[in-house]
C-alpha cells in the first residue's frame, strides 16, 4: 500500500522522451516522494519497461504507472494510477476506457493497487486537453467537480492538470476548498521553487514533469521547497 496520504511531492517523466542516466540517478536521489511514468501521446511498452528498469535497479523508491493506454501495463509497479477525466466531452475517457480496462483484468487485480484519479484539465493546449476532447471549465466547474469527485464518485484523488502551463492559484484553492478526504493533486508549469511552494498552499501533492527536461537543476529544486517545513 502507496503511503500517499502523506506525499508532498511527485516527479512525472515522460516514457516518449529521453533522460540521460545521470538525470535520471539525480531524480531518483532527490527526495521526490514518488516517480510516476507518464504521458499522453507515444506511451509505449518499451518506453515504460527502460525507465522502469533503469530506476528499479538502482533505487528504492515508489514507482507509479499512470495508464494512458492499454498498451503499455506491465508488471512491476507499486501502484497503477487510472485518470478519469472528469470536464471530457466524451464520456468514454470517464467511464468506458476505464470500464473496458477493468474488464480485461478484473481477474488479475487481487494484489494489484489500481488508484482512479478525477482528472481536471484546464490548459486548452495541452495534449491531454485536445486528445480527451475536454471541455474548458470555469472556477465554478472547478469546485463542482471537486464536490463530485469526492462525494459522488468518492475518488482517492482530483487532479487539477494545467499541463505544460503554470495555473490559476485561486482555482487550486477553491479546489481545495471542496476536498477533505480526496486529495487535491495539482500539475503544470512548475518551474522553481516559488511555484512548487505556492501551488503547495493549496494542493496535497504537487507534480513536477516538463521542466525536469527543461531544467534540472531548478526542477530538482522544487523538492526541498515542499518538503522542508
Ligand atoms: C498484472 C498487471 C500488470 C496488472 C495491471 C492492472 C492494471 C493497471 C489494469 C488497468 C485497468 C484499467 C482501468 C485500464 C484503463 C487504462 C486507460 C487506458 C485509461 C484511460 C486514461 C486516460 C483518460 C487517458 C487520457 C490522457 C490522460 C488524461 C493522460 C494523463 C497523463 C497526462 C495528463 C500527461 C501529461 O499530459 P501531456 O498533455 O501529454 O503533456 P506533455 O505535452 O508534457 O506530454
Ligand atoms: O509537465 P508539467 O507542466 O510539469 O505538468 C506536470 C503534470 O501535471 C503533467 O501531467
Ligand atoms: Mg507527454
Amino acid at each position: 500500500m502507496t503511503m500517499m496520504r502523506e506525499w508532498k511531492h511527485i516527479f512525472k517523466l515522460d516514457p516518449a522522451k529521453d533522460i540521460s542516466d545521470e538525470h535520471l540517478d539525480l531524480i531518483c536521489s532527490s527526495g521526490t516522494d514518488a516517480i510516476m511514468i507518464g504521458g499522453t501521446d507515444n506511451v509505449t511498452l518499451d518506453g515504460v519497461e527502460d525507465l522502469l528498469l533503469r530506476i528499479k535497479q538502482k533505487h528504492v523508491l515508489v514507482c507509479i504507472l499512470e495508464v494512458s493506454t492499454m498498451e503499455a501495463i506491465i508488471p512491476g509497479f507499486d501502484a497503477y494510477y487510472i485518470p478519469m477525466v472528469l470536464n471530457s466531452k466524451e464520456k468514454s475517457w470517464m467511464m468506458d476506457i476505464q470500464h473496458q480496462g477493468i474488464k480485461e483484468y478484473i481477474d488479475f487485480l487481487d494484489y494489484t493497487e489500481l488508484i482512479f484519479e478525477g482528472y481536471c484539465i484546464l490548459n486548452e493546449n495541452a495534449k491531454a486537453f485536445k486528445y480527451t476532447n475536454s471541455k474548458l471549465p470555469d472556477i465554478e466547474d472547478v469546485r463542482a467537480y471537486a464536490y463530485m469527485a469526492e462525494h459522488v464518485f468518492h475518488l482517492p484523488i482530483f487532479y487539477v492538470e494545467y499541463s505544460g502551463k503554470y495555473g490559476d492559484v485561486e482555482v487550486v484553492k477553491q479546489a481545495k476548498g471542496q476536498l477533505e478526504s480526496t486529495l487535491l493533486f495539482y500539475g503544470g508549469g512548475i518551474k522553481n521553487s516559488h511555484h512548487a511552494k505556492e501551488m503547495k498552499e493549496h494542493a496535497d501533492v504537487i507534480i513536477v514533469g516538463n521542466h525536469l527536461y527543461d531544467n534540472i537543476d531548478e526542477a530538482l529544486e522544487t523538492v526541498a521547497a515542499v518538503k522542508v517545513k
